[in-house]
């Protein structure tokens, strides 16, 4: 275990805002309620995108909230020692955002019918974002280089832990009627997802109002509400140049990087036998197939070991 971390039931923690003690009274004492609705993703993953979508969506695309309050009050953290006591005694609906793994989830969830939206994203893109935010954030534990940052991804050496055990233990939950499994690449596609989430929530939006949740949470202009971006808490839990929407986007690995995601050797002489397009398209493999999710996991589960016999 490293001492860059809070550490609770073996899950690393950011160091700033998250206690043992809440995080065990959050699990065992916080009560969901039928109607609070809480989006649940693994870090780097389009968090406050789906956050921002979801409290346009409740304002029928009116931006009034979401330029006036910053979005963690919106839909606080309920594992962090702010969002945990500013929601415990919130009257009526609440919106709440986690990163928590399954085992780790209020278990009050479990007996409530609270809407549950989970947002993946392509584990290679969630690494290159962690790799930009982690390493100027105050609160993660400093990697030394993109080798070692990779091999934290892949251990779960990383704020909440480890993408696959996260991603593998809340896909349980698919099929249930109170759980919305959405991808961020099909979220970047098209609007379907957006009328798919309206539609789970209950919300009828008319076709401007949607137009005004598509332009209000697009990039661009998430990027430049300060009530969204977090440049409000830059000095503070994020480093001055700390920035939350970094690109959006895919972009091109560094060349490192491919060749480890391919598992190739710098003489390429052992040839990948998992590439890169398998993990390019788990995420959204496991969300339109869920039934390959064990298939896939195998594999992944083969190039890692290959990796790690490559000696990456
Ligand atoms: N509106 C919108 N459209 C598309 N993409 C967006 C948007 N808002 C945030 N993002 C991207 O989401 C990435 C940050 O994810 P999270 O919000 O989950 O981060 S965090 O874990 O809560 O820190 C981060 O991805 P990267 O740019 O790849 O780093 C953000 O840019």
């Amino acid at each position: 275990m490293s001492d860059g971390y809070v550490w609770f039931e073996g899950v690393p923690f950011p160091t700033k805002g998250f206690t043992p003690e809440v995080l065990r009274e959050a699990r065992e004492s916080f009560v969901f309620k039928d109607e609070d609705v809480l989006i649940l993703t693994y870090p780097k993953s389009g968090t406050n995108w789906l956050i921002e979508i979801v409290c346009l969506v409740y304002s029928k695309g009116d931006p009034k909230w979401i330029q006036s309050v910053p979005i963690w009050e919106r839909s606080p953290w309920v594992e962090a020692e702010y969002g945990y006591n500013a929601l415990k005694d919130k009257e009526g609906p609440r919106l709440i955002s986690t990163h928590l793994p399954i085992q780790l989830i209020p278990k009050s969830l479990f007996n409530s019918k609270a809407k549950v939206i989970y947002l993946i994203r392509n584990p290679r893109d969630v690494l290159m974002s962690g790799y930009f935010f982690y390493g100027v954030s105050s609160f993660a534990e400093k990697f030394e280089s993109l080798e070692e940052y990779f091999e934290w991804f892949i251990k779960g050496n990383l704020p909440y832990g480890s993408w696959f055990d996260h991603t593998h233990g809340w896909m349980t939950m698919r099929g249930k009627e109170n759980f919305l499994i959405l991808s961020y690449e099909e979220l970047k596609q098209d609007t379907r997802s957006i009328i798919e989430i309206c539609q789970f929530l209950g919300k009828k939006l008319e076709p401007e109002e949607l137009n005004s949740v598509l332009k209000n949470s697009s990039f661009q202009v998430m990027k430049e509400n300060k009530m969204s971006n977090y440049s409000l808490l830059q000095g503070q839990c994020l480093s001055k140049n700390g920035i939350l929407l970094r690109k959006g986007k895919r972009q091109a690995l560094p060349s490192k990087c491919i060749r480890i995601f391919r598992g190739h050797h710098d003489d390429n002489s052992r040839a990948p036998t998992i590439g890169t397009r398998e993990c390019l398209s788990f995420s959204t493999l496991i969300a339109h197939h869920p039934e390959n999710f064990l298939r896939v996991l195998i594999k992944k589960s083969l190039f890692i070991a290959l990796m790690w016999a490559a000696g990456f």
